[in-house]
C-alpha cells in the first residue's frame, strides 16, 4: 500500500504542501499569503476518483491546512473537466476484507474533516463532479460551478443504496423532497438546473473567476470571530454528522455487508464493464 507523505515547500510569497503518492502529487496546497485562503486541488489522473490514499491525502491536507491558521479552504480540481468521479469503483470490486475496512473508515473520517471543518469550506467545480464529488461539493458551505458540467448523486441508477451520511451531505443543501425525488431518481443536474434548485450557489466561466468568487465568500466572514464561527458551525452541523461521528462502526459493518454482497457485485461489474466500453467504441 503507498503511504501518502506531506512535504512543505516555500515558493515565493507562498507556501505549497504536497500529499504524494510514489507516481504523483494527488493533492495540491496552495495559500494565499495576501488573504490567507487555502486552495486544496485534487490531482489524481485521470478523473479524481478517490481510491484509500487520495481519501488520506485530502484528509491530511485538511487538517494540515486547519493546523496552519489558514482562514479557510477552497477545494478545486487540476484537471478542467472533472472535478471528481466520486469513490475509486475499482476498491469496491471483489475488495480484500482488510483494505475494504480502511478505505470506508477513510472515507468516513474524509466527509468528516471537510463537512465539520472549522474553516469557511467552499468548492470551485472546474468538472463534473458525480457521486462522491458531488457529495464533498455538497459538505462545503458555498459552491461555485462552471457551466456546461454535471453534479449529482446517481447511485440507485447504478443499484446502490446511498449510505446515510451520503443522504444527510444533500439535506444540508437541499430541501428535504427535492433530495428525495433526486435521489431516487438518481438525477444528475447540469450546471443550470443546479443552480436552480440552488444545490451550486453560483455560475462562474472560468476557473479563475470560480476561485474568486470562492475567495469573496469566504472573505465575507471576516468580521466573525474564527472560534464562534467554528463551534456555531459545529453546532448547526453536528446532526447530520450524528452517525458518523456516534456510531461509525455500525455504518461501516453495514456498508461492508451491502459493498461485499452479490446483489452489489453484480450490479458493478455490470457498470464498470458499460463505463470501460465507453472507450473501447
Ligand atoms: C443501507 C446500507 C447502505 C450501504 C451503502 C454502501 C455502499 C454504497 C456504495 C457505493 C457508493 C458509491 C458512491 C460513489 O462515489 S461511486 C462512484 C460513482 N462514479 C461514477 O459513476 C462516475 C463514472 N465516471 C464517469 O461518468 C466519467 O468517467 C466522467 C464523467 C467522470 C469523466 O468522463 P471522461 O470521458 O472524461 O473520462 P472516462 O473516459 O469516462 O474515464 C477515464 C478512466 O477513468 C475510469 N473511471 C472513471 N470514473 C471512475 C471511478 N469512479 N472509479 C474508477 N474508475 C473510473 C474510466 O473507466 C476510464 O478508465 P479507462 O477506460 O481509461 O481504463
Amino acid at each position: 500500500m503507498l503511504r501518502s507523505q506531506t512535504k512543505l515547500f516555500a515558493l515565493g510569497k507562498r507556501q505549497l504542501c504536497r500529499s504524494m503518492s510514489k507516481s504523483c502529487d494527488l493533492t495540491l496546497v496552495e495559500v494565499d499569503d495576501k488573504t490567507g485562503i487555502a486552495t486544496l486541488t485534487m490531482n489524481k489522473p485521470p478523473v479524481n476518483s478517490c481510491n484509500l490514499e487520495m481519501m488520506r491525502a485530502l484528509k491530511d491536507s485538511m487538517k494540515q491546512i486547519e493546523g496552519n491558521k489558514s482562514r479557510g479552504i477552497i477545494l478545486t480540481s487540476s484537471n478542467n473537466k472533472v472535478f471528481s468521479s466520486g469513490l475509486d469503483l475499482n476498491e469496491l470490486r471483489n475488495p480484500e476484507q482488510e483494505r475494504l475496512v480502511a478505505f470506508w473508515k477513510e472515507l468516513q473520517e474524509m466527509w468528516l474533516t471537510l463537512y465539520l471543518s472549522n474553516l469557511p469550506t467552499a468548492a470551485a467545480i472546474n468538472g463534473h463532479a458525480l457521486a462522491v464529488g458531488c457529495v464533498m461539493a455538497s459538505a462545503c458551505e458555498y459552491r461555485v460551478m462552471l457551466p456546461g458540467f454535471t453534479i449529482g448523486i446517481h447511485a440507485t441508477k447504478f443499484g446502490y443504496v446511498v449510505p446515510p451520511f451520503i443522504v444527510n451531505s444533500y439535506l444540508s443543501v437541499l430541501p428535504r423532497p427535492v433530495v428525495e425525488r433526486a435521489l431516487l431518481q438518481g438525477k444528475i443536474f447540469s450546471t443550470d438546473e443546479a443552480q436552480q434548485i440552488n444545490l451550486i450557489d453560483e455560475v462562474a466561466n472560468s476557473k479563475e473567476e470560480a476561485l474568486s468568487k470562492c475567495a469573496s465568500f469566504i472573505g465575507s466572514f471576516a468580521e466573525a470571530n474564527p472560534v464562534a464561527r467554528a463551534l456555531t458551525k459545529r453546532q448547526l452541523r453536528a446532526e447530520f454528522a450524528r452517525t458518523l461521528l456516534d456510531e461509525p462502526e455500525a455504518e461501516l459493518k453495514e456498508s461492508l455487508e451491502y459493498i461485499t454482497s452479490p446483489l452489489f457485485q453484480d450490479s458493478l461489474d455490470a457498470y464498470l464493464a458499460k463505463l470501460k466500453s465507453k472507450n473501447k467504441k
